[in-house]
């Protein structure tokens, strides 16, 4: 079974794409790891992630880049953002995260374009969705927790510019499939959020089920 989790910065997707992933015994991939070591790696190497090749340079990033707790920060999301407009950027992490949706026994994955390009042919999908003070506010906290100083405004702003991009660039833009659920997990907590989130697929299944008949 492949599930595909979508939606905004902070929404609860990784959440919710982890939960599911321990409750159907599946491999998980952030694939949101993987346009922040793309961005990590710019900056590393200070190149300008403006710039579509040098972007693409970076898509050639150290794996264990992956684990680096730099990824996690604000200014590399941020980061993350303007490099995975590229559409060359987005070719080059394509196949990777396909070959992961499509492994035996399927996997699940959370992102912004899981349900729309990666795996349109997920057996569920949602889209994971909370206001944009609920999602500053959690981000704020996780970024506190691991010793940032960085403001709540900022991180405001910087979800609502990391929004508009996301949902306005012209390969793959953050949106929702049209066959996903939403789950708005603004006013659920993190464990009513996963019940739900199981229902969902559950309904899904079944549908699919009924579909096939
Ligand atoms: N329903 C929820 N209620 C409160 N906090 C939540 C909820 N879902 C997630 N969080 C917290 O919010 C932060 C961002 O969640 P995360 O799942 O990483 O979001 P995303 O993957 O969409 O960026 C984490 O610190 C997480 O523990
Ligand atoms: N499937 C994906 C995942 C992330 N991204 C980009 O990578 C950035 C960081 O993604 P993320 O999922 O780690 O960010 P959060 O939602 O955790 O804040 C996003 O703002 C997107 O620009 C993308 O374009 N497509």
């Amino acid at each position: 079974m492949i599930i595909a989790v979508d939606g905004p910065a902070a929404s609860g997707k990784g959440t919710v794409a982890k939960a599911l992933a321990r409750h159907y015994n599946l491999p998980h991939l952030d694939t949101g790891l993987l346009y922040r070591a793309v961005a990590a790696t710019v900056r590393r190497l200070e190149l300008d992630p403006s710039k579509e090749a040098d972007a693409v340079a970076a898509c050639d990033f150290d794996e264990l880049t992956l684990a680096d707790p730099v990824l996690r920060s604000d200014e590399v999301g941020q980061l993350a953002s303007l490099v995975s407009a590229h559409p060359l950027v987005r070719a080059a992490l394509l196949a990777r995260q396909k070959r992961f949706a499509h492994q035996p026994g399927g996997a699940v994955l959370d992102g912004r374009d899981i349900g729309t390009v990666i795996a349109p042919d997920a057996d569920a999908k949602l889209f994971v969705k909370a206001t944009p003070q609920i999602r500053a506010k959690r981000r704020h906290a996780e970024l506190q927790s691991h010793g940032s100083t960085v403001s709540f405004d900022r991180v405001l702003a910087d979800i609502r510019a990391r929004d508009q991009r996301d949902a306005s660039r012209s390969t793959a833009p953050l949106a929702m499939a049209d066959d996903a659920a939403l789950l708005d997990t603004s006013f659920l907590s993190i464990e009513a959020s996963v019940e739900r989130a199981i229902q969902l697929v559950e309904g899904q299944r079944a549908r699919n089920k009924v579909n096939k008949l």
